[in-house]
């Protein structure tokens, strides 16, 4: 961490942690960091051991502040959601020495939406989808060949057609903390935490010891 980064200044950081994620999001487009939407999800299933792997992040929700993602609910990480709804999503933008992490509830979205989401992806993103089985064993690599080649003819005849499992998730954050990493280790971290309901539901913010 021994190059120039950002400042923070968690005294002028907004009051919600949506907006501060915006805001870090748009410089990390800006500066040319890569895939900045890839972030690390990470679940637990019936047997509460951990798991991850990377999803894009398809949208941010203000009003709930809401992190949206999308994969299959047969895959690994939809069957670990459905058996526990919650989980943590972790962006790293090295360029930036910036880090933020967003636990929450994880929801399913109506099926109209996944339809629409998945109806919204390029032709490639679409055969990919059709093709599914995700995390099932391949024998080779011509097996997969074959089955995208059904998958290009089932959409050609169907520009509707989805995989049955395709599904948005949103993941509601209850907590989101952002990490500024500094050059001298004076790294400032800021967690939002949000109170319950009943009191009130608003944003706390804490600064955290490094
Ligand atoms: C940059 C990147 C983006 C990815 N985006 C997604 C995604 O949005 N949805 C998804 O299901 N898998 C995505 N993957 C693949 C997952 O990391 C993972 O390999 C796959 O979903 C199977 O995970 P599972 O076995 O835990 O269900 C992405 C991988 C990378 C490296």
């Amino acid at each position: 961490m021994a190059r120039a980064l950002p400042t923070f200044a968690p005294d002028a950081a907004p009051g919600s942690p949506v907006e501060l994620f915006a805001a870090w999001l748009a410089e990390a487009v800006a500066v040319g960091v890569l895939d900045p939407g890839a972030a690390l999800l990470s679940t637990a299933g019936a047997d509460g051991r951990p798991d991850a792997r990377i999803v894009a992040l398809r949208d941010v929700e203000a009003d709930e502040a809401g992190w949206v993602f999308a994969s299959d609910a047969a895959s690994p990480k939809g069957v670990q959601l459905a058996q526990r709804p919650a989980a943590a999503l972790t962006f790293y933008w090295p360029l930036q020495g910036r880090q933020i992490r967003v636990r929450g509830d994880v929801t399913q979205a109506a099926r109209e939406v996944s339809l629409a989401e998945f109806g919204s992806r390029s032709p490639a993103s679409k055969i990919a989808g059709l093709v599914g089985r995700q995390s099932t064993p391949l024998a080779s690599l011509p097996d997969w060949d074959e089955a995208a080649e059904g998958a290009r003819r089932q959409l050609a005849n169907n520009p509707d057609a989805h995989p049955p499992g395709h599904t948005v998730y949103t993941l509601a954050a209850h907590q989101v903390e952002f990490w500024q990493g500094d050059p001298g280790r004076r790294h400032v971290r800021l967690r939002y935490t949000q109170n319950s309901p009943a009191d009130g539901g608003a944003w706390e913010r804490t600064l955290l010891w490094p």
